[in-house]
């Protein structure tokens, strides 16, 4: 088991480069299945989610084959496998093997799935879209069946609205016969990247983007290649360390328009911001002041910022407060964070931190993703060493973190952990 060490102090300038979308790859890959022939996807980020759903379409008969960032899936010798235990666990985007597979076999039995722990994770309004779809779905010991004679085309309102099951209906609704109309859908810009393959791969799509997407049913799809989008997390986590220890970082590979939420909160902390077609510029001038930030659904603030986020605000000035709002309970950072010498305080599902503090290196966990994110800016910021276990959730979703930070200047490394650290880090 590794660990990731930070040498805290060194400043971040020059330019990093963003890799394809995590949250887009994730929904990608396994819409591939619903082709009759070959799908290439390039740009793919070099992240362990990636090639778990790669292992997952093998175990369902596909051919998938790596060059670089490209991956080439033939589908064409793919079947119904069930899919009850082993790597499904391991992430969250397997849940649309569901869609997908409803979609092309009108049979599924899916574990649920794995993927950070973020407070209770429901897939009640997945269910609901394929229930409304025609399809009979049960939880047999951890595993959702659904089945369905044939699909048909629906109406179905979002009680929540949910990229997952707007995602998951739109797999199974291209496949349905009708029309199916999505209300309170989801706007992510990875539903639109995810639309943009299923409409080249011959489905018929409108309205994503807008909070009602409108399918009309075909019978077959082909397949076709497509050009990922830029990871808006990815950038907006770049974004939020060059605020927090850069004096000059472009960043390259990036759709200012993805993160104008976060590029906003940076203009109120008085971070200079320079926006170009495919590129950011940040240059924090001044001393940082605090905002207070809402997560919402997009275009507001994303939760898989909020974490990074908070880091930012320690070095503020003033008292910044932070709602989660899709997530109240995406708070395992906060406790590593203060072992670093942070002031926060959790009061009624508000995150209050005061600032500026000067950060302390620490031994310090990642508990999930965008927490281990978290920990690495802290860590750029702090004094002396920050070591950071737990970094199997940092490589779910993101690719060469700590060769991209060694390039702006950061000092950060892998280190292999000693037995007694893997003993001690098992039993927390
Ligand atoms: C692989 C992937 O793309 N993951 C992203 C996706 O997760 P994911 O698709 O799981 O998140 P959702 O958009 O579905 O969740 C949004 C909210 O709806 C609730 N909900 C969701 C589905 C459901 O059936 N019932 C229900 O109550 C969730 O508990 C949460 O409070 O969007 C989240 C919100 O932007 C991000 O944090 C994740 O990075
Ligand atoms: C929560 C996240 O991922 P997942 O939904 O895959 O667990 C994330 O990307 O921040």
């Amino acid at each position: 088991m590794k660990k990731i060490l930070v040498e805290g102090g060194h400043l971040l300038n020059g330019k990093v480069r963003v890799s394809g979308a995590k949250n887009s790859a994730v929904a990608l890959l396994p819409a591939a299945i619903l082709a009759d022939s070959d799908v290439s996807i390039e740009g793919l980020p070099e992240i362990s989610d990636v090639y778990t759903l790669g292992d997952l379409l093998e175990e369902i008969g596909g051919h998938v084959s790596w060059d670089g960032q490209t991956v080439h899936i033939d589908p064409a010798e793919m079947i119904d496998m069930p899919l009850p235990n082993g790597k499904v666990k391991q992430l969250r985007a397997s849940y649309y093997f569901m869609g997908a597979m409803l979609g092309k076999f009108k049979k599924a039995v899916i574990g649920l799935p794995g993927g950070c722990y973020l407070g209770p994770r429901p897939i009640d309004q997945h269910i609901k879209g394929f229930e409304a779809l025609g399809a009979e779905v049960t939880n047999e010991q951890g595993a959702i069946y659904l089945r369905a004679k044939e699909l048909t085309g629906a109406r179905i309102y979002l009680d929540v609205v949910s990229v997952g099951a707007t995602i998951n209906i739109m797999l199974a609704a291209v496949r349905a016969k009708g029309k199916t109309v999505i209300e309170n859908a989801a706007k992510e810009p990875e539903i639109i990247d995810v639309a943009t393959l299923l409409t080249n791969m011959g489905a018929k799509i409108k309205g994503v983007g807008t909070d009602v997407i409108r399918i009309e049913g075909v019978s077959s799809l082909n397949g076709c290649k497509h050009t990922i989008i830029p990871d808006r997390i990815e950038a907006g986590t770049y974004a939020i360390a060059a605020a927090a220890q850069g004096t000059d970082v472009t960043i390259d590979n990036v759709i200012p328009q993805h993160i104008e939420s976060l590029l906003a909160k940076l203009r109120e902390m008085d971070v200079s911001i320079e926006e170009k077609d495919e590129q950011l510029r940040i240059m924090p001038q001044k001393p940082l002041k605090s905002v207070d930030v809402k997560t919402l659904v997009y275009p507001g603030f994303p939760t898989d910022l909020q974490q990074p986020f908070t880091s930012l605000l320690t070095k503020a000035v003033n008292t910044g407060v932070i709602t989660d709002t899709i997530y109240s309970a995406r708070l395992k950072h906060i406790d590593e964070l203060r072992r670093m010498n942070a002031s926060i305080k959790v009061e009624g599902g508000s995150v209050i931190v005061s600032g500026p503090v000067q950060l302390e290196g620490a031994r310090v966990k990642a508990s999930d993703l965008r927490a281990g994110a978290a920990l690495i800016i802290a860590g750029l910021m702090a004094n002396g060493i920050t070591e950071i276990t737990g970094i199997e959730h940092i490589e779910r979703g993101y690719e060469k973190i700590t060769e991209k930070l060694n390039n702006l200047g950061a000092n950060i490394w892998r280190e292999d952990m000693t037995e007694q650290e893997v003993k001690q880090f098992q039993n927390l």
